[in-house]
């Protein structure tokens, strides 16, 4: 009788496309199991040329990560935030032909509509502090947030996955120490003071590179990777 009934179970769930959807995302989810589970081979490598943005990493994951980092300033398309940084991570794994930790960096005015956005870098080295301001000049809404997209890859044949973090604020004329980007015009909302005033271990509670590493915390401490130290290294 058990039997019986459990077969009927058996056909309704297997005839179903509920049924079957259900079967196939169970299936899904034991080979995303296996393939997170891994042995890796080598340590992860963060790669960037800005020493500023390793200092605050550094700092952010403690030894939550255990990474090495790079130096390298690597090719940017463009596109959206996650797409670039998804393929500065491609670059990454088959520069160091292991796993990588990449991230890029945008900050964006709502007024432009998210501009300059992850094309920052430009506009600050072309315009400086002021001339951002003055981009602003002609709109009321001087409201921004800073966005970061870090991209985790496990090696060159595997895709990379993403984590944001986003931080609101506003641009205002440029304030406290001048030795990280536009730090001296970002004022996160809540606070009096710029990213550039705030001491910097406030700056790493509320800012959207910590968001964004709490994710790829959770993601390291979830999957339990092993990662094997290669000492030629
Ligand atoms: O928390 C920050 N506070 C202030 N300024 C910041 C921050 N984080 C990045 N920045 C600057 C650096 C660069 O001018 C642009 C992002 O460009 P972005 O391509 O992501 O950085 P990057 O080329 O310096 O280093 P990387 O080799 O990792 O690409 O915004
Ligand atoms: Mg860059």
């Amino acid at each position: 009788m058990a039997l019986a009934v459990w077969h009927s179970l058996l056909r309704i769930i297997t005839r179903s496309p509920v049924g079957r959807g259900l079967l196939f995302s169970l299936r899904e989810q034991k080979i995303h199991m296996a393939a997170i589970r891994a042995v890796v081979a080598r340590p992860v490598t963060f790669v960037t040329g800005n020493a500023k943005k390793l200092e605050e990493v550094k700092a952010i994951l403690g030894q939550s990560v255990p990474f090495q980092s790079l130096k390298l300033d690597l090719p940017e398309l463009q596109g959206e935030p996650e797409d670039i940084s998804k393929e500065k991570a491609r670059l990454a794994a088959l520069q160091v032909s292991g796993p990588v930790l990449v991230e890029d960096t945008c900050l964006c005015f709502n007024a432009l509509k998210g501009l300059p956005g992850p094309y920052i870098k430009w506009f600050l080295q072309k315009i400086g502090h002021e001339g951002l301001n003055n981009l602003l000049m002609a709109y009321e809404d001087k409201s921004a947030y800073a966005l970061c997209a870090f991209a985790f890859s496990l090696g060159p044949d595997t895709e990379p996955i993403t984590f944001l973090g986003k931080t609101p604020g506003k641009i205002v004329p440029p304030r406290g120490p001048n030795d990280f980007g536009w730090d001296p015009i970002f004022q996160p909302d809540g606070y009096e003071q710029t990213y550039a005033e705030l001491p910097k271990e406030e700056k790493n509670k509320i800012s959207h590179r910590s968001k964004a590493l709490a994710m790829v915390k959770s993601h390291f401490a979830e999957a339990g990777y092993t990662f094997q130290t290669d000492t030629s290294l």
